[in-house]
């Protein structure tokens, strides 16, 4: 496609699109050129072009089809000389405190300052969110928070296993915040995040700019917060941030792999801030929701491989077998379609056996909470109704709060979950079993050696 052909579609978008759309999202596009069917352009952020894909995409498309080119798809690249516009998307992430430390600026703390947030990943939005019954809870406190408006709960707690879909979650916040109300300051960052930027401004001596860029967000979002437990400083630092922010009915969300209360070494003030809002898990998928995750991004692969054959019962086959958590399974499918192309085969079982032997193996060998209460019951020569019934003296009891330390080590279960295992207990009572063995670990041999001889046998 020549520069003319695009100054011709431009002027017909600017019909379809009106005025004030073209001003603001076409105008900026710069196309780059068009490769294999694939005509891209370069946009100043990824927010834009994430935006201008969603919502002008196939209306592109369908012009410069009607211009006699041969495009099957349009993509966006983010050209690194252009100013970006927007805070929450500015700047790459800090790997590293090295990274963190040079990377950030003594930044005046004024309206214009730029948040020294995190990217935001353009995947992660709303539309690529599978929804199911394990996530639709969160899912739907998400999309409410994302309404903008007055602020419904603060904080929006989300929580849950690795790999449950909370940073896409997040994301998919900050990009509908930000598309609704361009003008919104959004600041995503993990807590790591946090920690350097708070320990960097205590190093340069900023900490008012400090104080006062974190609060002049109007949102600010926290992954991972469980990172800074047992960092007093920081914890400090964040509660305060926290309380000058909730003062200010500005919306904070917050993510973690565990519920506010199961974080151990977070203050309890910060522990009771955390549970002052709405408290939402993600709970591990289900089958269903495993297959439509699948089904979504087959749909994705289709544009990138259009030429792979990908057989029936493949996909119910992984979903059933994968069941760890989603980036597991994305990486499983990504494996496929990239060797089914290399070379040249269709996906099927035969592939999908041999190119996954190591996910797969590892899946056979996840421990489950029904088996190591058996194993713990063998071993302590007790009955399952005795593990999970009511009765409290030691033989039980000890037996019990091992195989409650054991579920919590070899499986991702949370601790609610857990003591609805246990006959209905509540998750502290699982928390104290859990810290009983811990304790007890250190200073009685025998159930220590107990402890690793189960864990062996499990992990066999
Ligand atoms: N319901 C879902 N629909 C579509 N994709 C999902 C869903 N849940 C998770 N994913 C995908 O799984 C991957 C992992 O999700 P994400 O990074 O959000 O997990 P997380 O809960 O933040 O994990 P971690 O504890 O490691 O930070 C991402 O690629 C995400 O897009």
């Amino acid at each position: 496609m020549t520069d003319e052909t695009w100054g011709a579609v431009r002027q017909e978008l600017l019909k379809a699109v009106g005025q004030s759309n073209f001003t603001n999202w076409i105008e900026p596009l710069e196309f780059a050129e068009v490769q294999d069917g694939v005509a891209f352009f370069n946009v100043p952020t990824p927010f834009m072009g994430n935006w201008v894909s969603r919502h002008f995409g196939d209306r592109i498309l369908a012009e410069i089809s009607k211009a006699g080119e041969d495009v099957r798809r349009i993509e966006f690249n983010v050209r690194s000389s252009a100013a970006a516009p927007h805070p929450a998307s500015q700047r790459p992430a800090a790997a590293s405190p090295e990274a963190a430390a040079s990377a950030a600026d003594p930044a005046p703390a004024s309206d214009d300052t730029d948040l020294p947030g995190a990217p935001l990943d353009s995947r992660f939005t709303f539309d690529s969110f599978v929804v199911g019954k394990p996530n639709e809870l969160a899912h739907a406190a998400a999309r409410r928070v994302a309404e903008g408006g007055p602020v419904a709960f603060n904080p929006l707690f989300l929580y849950g296993g690795v790999g449950l879909g909370k940073t896409h979650l997040m994301h998919a916040i900050a990009w509908e915040l930000q598309a609704r109300q361009p003008e919104l300051r959004v600041l995503y960052l993990s807590a790591e995040q946090f920690m350097y930027r708070f320990i960097q401004a205590l190093r340069e001596r900023q900490m008012m700019d400090f104080k006062q860029m974190f609060r002049s967000v109007d949102v600010l979002m926290v992954d991972d917060v469980q990172f800074i437990a047992g960092k007093d400083s920081t914890q400090e630092e964040f509660f305060h941030t926290f309380n000058a922010l909730v003062d200010q009915r500005k919306q904070i969300i917050i993510s973690a792999d565990r519920a506010p209360g199961e974080i151990e070494q977070m203050e309890g003030r910060i522990v009771s801030r955390m549970q002052s809002g709405l408290v939402v898990d993600l709970h591990p998928t289900s089958y269903e929701l495993r297959l439509g995750i699948l089904q979504q991004k087959v749909e994705q692969y289709r544009g990138q491989f259009p030429n792979i054959q990908l057989t029936d019962g493949v996909l119910e086959f992984l979903a059933h077998r994968i069941t760890s958590n989603v980036r597991v399974l994305e990486g499983a499918l990504t494996r496929l379609f990239a060797f089914g192309s290399l070379v040249g085969r269709p996906i099927d079982m035969d592939l999908a056996q041999e190119c996954l032997t190591d996910i797969l193996r590892t899946m056979d060998r996840k421990t489950t909470i029904d088996e190591i209460q058996r194993k713990v019951c063998d071993h302590y020569n007790i009955r399952i109704s005795d593990m999970v019934g009511p009765k409290r003296q030691r033989a039980l009891a000890r037996p019990r709060q091992i195989a409650m330390y054991l579920c919590k080590h070899m499986t991702q279960r949370s601790l609610p979950e857990i003591g609805r295992k246990f006959g209905g207990r509540d998750h502290t009572t699982i928390m104290h079993g859990i810290k009983r063995i811990e304790e007890l670990k250190g200073t009685d041999s025998a159930i220590a050696e107990d402890i690793e001889m189960l864990r062996r046998s499990l992990e066999a």
